[in-house]
C-alpha cells in the first residue's frame, strides 16, 4: 500500500481538519507567496536559472510561484521524501532525480518547508556536486527550532515562519492527505 493511512481512518482525517489550529489563512498565505516572488525575481531575474520544485509537499507552492516569476528560467521537479507521508522523518529516499541538466546554471529549489533541514541540505549538496553554479532555497515554511541539520541552514526566500508543532496545508501533508487544504494548520495536539 501506498498511503500510511487505511482508507476506513477517513474519519480521523476529517476531525483532524476540523480541530485544527490555523496558523495562516489562504489570503495571508497568499499574501507571503506574492513577496516570495518579488524578493525572487530581484536575485534571479537576469540569471537563466532552473527551478526545480521538490515532490510531493512542493506541489502548491512551486506552482504558485511559478506563474509570478516572470522572466525566463527552465521548470522542473525533482522527488524526494524523508517523512514517506508519515510524521518523523527518516534518511532521505530519492524518488526522481532532477531531469534537466543545470551544468554550469544557477538553481532554484523550491520546497513547502524547511523543518530540521536534512531534505533541503541533501538536495544543496546534491545540485553543488553536479555543476550547479549557485544553488538557491525557496520555502513557503521554515519552522522554528534549534534541530536545524546544520547550524547556519536557513533558505534564500522565506514565506512564512511557524512554531514548532506539526502543520499541515498548502502542499504539507498530514498522513498523505489535506495538502490541498486552503492555509496553514497545526495540528491539535502535535
Ligand atoms: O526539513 P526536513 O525535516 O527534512 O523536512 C522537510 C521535508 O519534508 C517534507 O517532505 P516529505 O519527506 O514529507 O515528503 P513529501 O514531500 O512527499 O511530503 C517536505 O516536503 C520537505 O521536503
Ligand atoms: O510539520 C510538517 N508538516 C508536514 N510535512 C512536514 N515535513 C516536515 N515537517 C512537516
Amino acid at each position: 500500500m501506498i498511503n500510511s493511512m487505511p482508507k476506513t481512518d477517513i474519519e480521523h482525517i476529517k476531525k483532524i481538519y476540523s480541530e485544527a489550529d490555523t496558523l495562516f489563512n489562504e489570503a495571508e498565505v497568499e499574501a507571503a507567496i506574492k513577496n516570495m516572488a518579488v524578493a525572487i525575481t530581484a536575485t534571479l531575474a537576469e540569471l537563466n536559472p532552473v527551478v526545480f520544485t521538490v515532490m510531493n509537499g512542493g506541489i502548491v507552492i512551486g506552482g504558485k510561484l511559478l506563474t509570478q516569476l516572470n522572466f525566463p528560467l527552465e521548470a522542473s521537479y525533482m522527488h524526494a521524501t524523508r517523512y514517506r507521508n508519515g510524521t518523523s522523518g527518516h534518511d532521505l529516499e530519492w524518488k526522481v532525480a532532477p531531469m534537466i541538466d543545470f551544468d554550469g546554471r544557477p538553481v532554484l529549489v523550491v520546497d513547502d518547508i524547511l523543518d530540521e533541514g536534512h531534505t533541503l541540505a541533501e538536495i544543496i549538496d546534491y545540485c553543488h556536486k553536479n555543476g550547479a553554479t549557485q544553488v538557491y532555497s525557496a520555502v513557503l515554511v521554515n519552522k522554528l527550532h534549534e534541530r536545524k541539520a546544520r547550524e547556519d541552514l536557513k533558505a534564500d526566500f522565506v514565506g512564512l515562519e511557524v512554531e514548532d508543532r506539526y502543520i499541515f496545508g498548502y502542499g504539507m501533508d498530514y498522513h498523505g492527505y489535506w495538502r490541498n487544504a486552503p492555509g496553514i494548520f497545526a495540528v491539535k495536539g502535535m
